[in-house]
């Protein structure tokens, strides 16, 4: 099946810069906020993570392709980044547990994608200038049209995205007999969250994002609340702070991450910026103040609680704080069962580093 043309393909950025490139995935045109991972590994996991939902992935490791594609690999039932754009696009590969080459895997999936970038100078770019919008055609090879079609793409700033990734029926995950049960509140939440639970003997019920408190509460009687991570921002989804303060006012033991952080933060009155660039690797250094010790975490966000309002406030107290930026990390809700992270506990693909969450999690339902 795999058919890779190499045609030409064009990136534009919305500040105007062209980057000339060969077509890779469906031939086509995408369009969405562009973002750089600096992980080594794991690139499908990172294709898979619905939190990328509307977003055009850049690669920085130069070869992506090269141990193919596993089904087993996957953090959710199918590709959820806008696009690709990397430096060399393998369609070789030859690893035994793999399915498939990454070429047959966008085809499938019709997501269109750009190789023979020079991935280096253009992360530089992003990096100095700041997230903004792209968009990848291997069919339009003008750059004025496709300045008029980007020109017509939203701003990631405002946009509410988790509805569009988030389960439309309920489903469990887990040992029904379990002696904890949790109700997940699907945002976009990756499979390795689910898994983690259930090794820890947590039976999950996964809910659509709208769903209330008062829903879940009388259909499962939860022992306690998870707000998943997902794309889009935080700010724009009234319904699911909502739901928190709920939670918090029946003082239910919660945990949240990435996006569910940043909702947890909203709830209790403190408020989400969009970054000038998000943090989207596997080595971010953060330390958990708590116990004076440093994690190397898995992260993917593009916003960000705001510092001076979760040190001003006196309903949060700061349990783990960025290494490299200082900003925040992880809180607690003073007084409740509740407790939030910026970054990725379930790390899928590692570090491991910070997987204790889910113990402490289960420590606060005992
Ligand atoms: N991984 C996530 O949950 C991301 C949260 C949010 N969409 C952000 O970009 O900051």
């Amino acid at each position: 099946m795999t058919n890779y043309t190499k045609l030409p393909a064009v990136l534009l950025l919305a500040d105007g810069t062209v980057f000339h490139g060969k077509a890779a995935g469906k031939i086509g045109t995408t369009t969405g906020e562009i973002c750089y991972n600096t992980g080594m590994t794991g690139y499908q996991e990172i294709f898979t993570d619905p939190s990328y939902f509307g977003q055009i992935m850049v690669t920085t490791n130069a070869h992506i392709g090269n141990y193919g594609i596993s089904k087993e690999e996957t953090e959710s039932s199918k590709i959820q980044i806008a696009g690709l754009v990397c430096k060399n696009y393998n369609i070789a590969y030859s690893r035994k547990q793999a399915d498939e080459s990454i070429q047959d895997y966008f085809q499938e999936q019709n997501i269109t994608c750009i190789s023979d970038i020079d991935t280096r100078q253009l992360v530089r770019h992003i990096r100095d200038k700041g997230a903004m919008n792209a968009i990848i055609s291997s069919e339009i090879l003008d750059v004025e049209e496709l300045k008029r079609r980007l020109a017509a793409v939203p701003s990631m700033d405002g946009l509410e995205l988790s509805s569009q990734v988030s389960t439309t029926e309920t489903y469990t995950f887990g040992n029904e007999n379990a002696p904890y049960r949790v109700a997940v509140l699907d945002l976009g939440v990756k499979k390795n969250i689910l898994r983690n639970f259930s090794d820890r003997d947590v039976y999950a019920k996964v809910y659509p994002a709208k769903t209330s408190f008062e829903e879940m509460e009388k259909d499962f009687q939860p022992t306690g609340y998870f707000i998943s991570n997902g794309p889009g921002d935080p700010s724009a989804m009234p319904y699911a702070v909502d739901t928190v303060k709920e939670i918090l006012d029946a003082d239910k033991p919660l945990f949240g991450i990435c996006l569910g952080h940043q909702l947890l933060a909203l709830a209790n009155g403190i408020p989400t910026k969009k970054m000038f660039n998000g943090h989207r690797g596997l080595n971010h250094p953060v330390k958990n103040v708590i116990k004076d010790h440093c994690e190397v975490t898995s992260q993917n966000h593009g916003f960000g609680v705001v510092q001076d309002a979760v040190r001003a406030s006196d309903k949060v107290e700061i349990t783990h704080v960025n290494l490299n930026d200082q900003s925040i990390e992880g809180i607690r809700v003073k007084d409740k069962k509740a407790f939030s992270v910026q970054y990725h506990p379930e790390s899928s693909p590692g570090p491991h580093d910070s997987r204790y969450l889910f113990d402490d999690f289960v420590d606060l339902m005992k």
